[in-house]
């Protein structure tokens, strides 16, 4: 069936609607990973948004379910150039067609994504809607995100190690398994958990996950991460960076068209090595706001500087604003899972 991307600028992108759903609305951002789509189309990170991939051909390994970073797709559509029919994989379980049309997720292939990522990287990621209707009004949401994609109750996931209290903004399966795997005792905490409900369990490090959303928006967190500075280690990742740089009283800005895909170089300052770094975020931290004499940027972008990870001189804070976990990605830094562990020490 015919079918349309159109922003909130009115541009319109015709393609072929090849999913049963035929309707999706969200900030439309695009990917450069040339793999990794099941991942990405399950991370929380993306939930409000829908996905472009700029790699031609997508499909074509089909889905594995293990591969998925949460219980469903969190995406609003997926917008591809081809999509392939004919999958092949020897761990494949599902096409992705099937997969995304059992969770009614819309897909539109036959995209000119090259002109449809040069728009987004020239104006900007904007909102838009997958729709059969070309004179659609673009609307816009007001959904709660972290509701959608936080665990509703405590849970605990045993381990012999130190003990995190992991706020849930939308954590991805694969924080949680590197956790898992260094022996961590986990509790984990749903998105707007009073400092109370985490004193209770008394843990070594708070730790705060990657999330959809404007950081802005995740209020509670924010105040949670205020009454934890100076009393216990903290460690952000992504949304998590973004949240304790806000509590500490740093500000967060939109990025003209974000980081997402797997090969963004970043620098540690403190020790001048890069990595390559799997990402996916569309605000930042603003390096002029970072005006704490006790504060030290420890990572950036070497594509566009910006903050990549921040640390704390006097308390053990430190955050990332890339995804350590990979998943997809590069596991260059994987080894941030074990830091975890002296920051704990430090305190
Ligand atoms: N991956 C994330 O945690 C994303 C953080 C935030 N939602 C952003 O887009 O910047």
């Amino acid at each position: 069936m015919k079918g349309f991307i159109k922003l909130n600028d009115s541009t319109i992108f015709e393609g072929e609607i090849i999913s049963k759903k035929d309707f999706g609305q969200g900030e439309v951002v695009f990917n450069t990973s040339m793999t990794g789509y099941e991942e990405s189309i399950t991370d929380p990170s993306y939930a409000g948004e829908i996905l472009v991939m700029t790699y031609p051909l997508i499909g074509n390994y089909g889905v594995n379910l293990e591969n998925l970073q949460s219980k469903r797709p969190t995406i609003k559509g997926l917008i591809v150039k081809d999509y392939c029919q004919f999958p092949s994989h020897h761990t494949s379980q599902y096409s992705l067609l099937d997969y995304l049309n059992q969770h009614e997720v819309p897909i539109l292939s036959k995209v000119d994504t090259r002109a449809l990522t040069k728009k987004l990287r020239i104006e900007g990621s904007m909102n838009g809607v997958i729709t059969t209707e070309e004179d659609f009004e673009v609307p816009t949401s007001n959904e709660n995100l972290l509701d959608s994609v936080s665990t509703k109750e405590i849970y605990r996931i045993q381990g012999n190690g130190p003990k995190i209290a992991l706020i849930d903004l939308g954590v991805k399966k694969n924080i949680v398994n590197q956790l898992k795997s260094k022996g961590y005792d986990l509790y984990v905490f749903p998105y707007n958990s009073s400092k109370n409900d985490v004193d209770k369990v008394q843990p070594d490090l708070v730790l705060f996950s990657n999330g959809p959303g404007d950081p802005k928006k995740a209020k509670e967190a924010i105040l949670l991460a205020k009454g934890f500075i100076g009393e216990k280690p903290l460690f952000g990742i992504c949304l998590g960076h973004q949240i304790i740089s806000l509590a500490l009283g740093f500000n967060t800005v939109k990025m003209k068209f974000g980081h997402r895909g797997t090969n963004h170089p970043v620098k540690n300052l403190l020790n001048n090595k890069c990595y390559i770094t799997s990402q996916n975020h569309g605000y930042m931290v603003e390096k002029e706001s970072v005006k704490n004499k006790d504060v030290i940027i420890t990572f950036i972008n070497l594509n566009d500087h910006s903050i990549e990870g921040i640390m704390h001189k006097k308390y053990p804070i430190f955050t990332v604003q890339f995804h350590p976990e990979g998943g997809p990605g590069v596991h260059d830094t994987t080894f941030i899972f074990k830091k975890i562990k002296d920051s704990i020490y430090r305190n």
